[in-house]
């Protein structure tokens, strides 16, 4: 049987819900169950040992509102052990200093408290100055950005679930 997989999403104008719905329907066969963060209980974490992280960047390189209430309880919850990748949203032509920024903010977090970060992305096809989710090179997750480049939004996503599903083991 396949594992089970956690998507732990924070949304304002919907676009983060909807990749994470892709990205869940991609996957088939009701291995991810999505979780709105501004929702969820430390404990929902805790069934999962593959975890996918979605924030949006938003106010200039700040989380999500839901995500920015719930990043303090996040020094509570214990990742070690678990396979954590990440997704941002943002908008590289719009904010090309904090393009996805969120999503470094997140990574470091999450990793600090024990996560193994799997689902680096390349960085090529974009274009921007600056990113706290930028490390050695790579993106640390899928980037997604629906302002600017929606219509590659489906097979980025197509690609990076196939390469998870190998990093996951599954
Ligand atoms: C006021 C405002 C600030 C934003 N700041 C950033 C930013 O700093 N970096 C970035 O990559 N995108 C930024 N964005 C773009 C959003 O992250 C992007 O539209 C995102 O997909 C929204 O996701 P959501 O619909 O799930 O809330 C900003 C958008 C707005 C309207």
């Amino acid at each position: 049987m396949s594992k089970a997989i956690g998507l732990f999403y924070g949304t304002t104008t919907g676009k983060t819900e909807s990749v994470a719905e892709m990205i869940r329907d991609e996957f088939g066969g009701n291995i991810v169950t999505l979780h709105e963060i501004g929702s969820v209980e430390n404990d929902d974490f805790a069934e999962y040992e593959c975890l996918i992280i979605a924030c949006p960047t938003w106010n200039i390189g700040e989380l999500q509102s839901d995500w920015e209430g719930f990043f303090t309880e996040l020094d509570d919850i214990d990742f070690s052990g678990k396979k954590v990748a990440y997704v941002g949203t943002g908008d590289q032509e719009g904010y090309p200093d904090n393009f996805m920024d969120a999503m470094g903010i997140l990574a470091e977090k999450i990793s600090e408290q024990g996560g193994e970060t799997v689902g680096y992305w390349p960085i090529e096809g974009y274009d921007f100055n600056e990113s706290k989710a930028v490390v050695n090179g790579k993106f640390l997750g899928l980037a997604i950005d629906e302002d600017n480049q929606s219509d590659r939004t489906e097979s980025r996503i197509k690609s990076w679930v196939s390469q998870l599903k190998k990093e996951f083991s599954l």
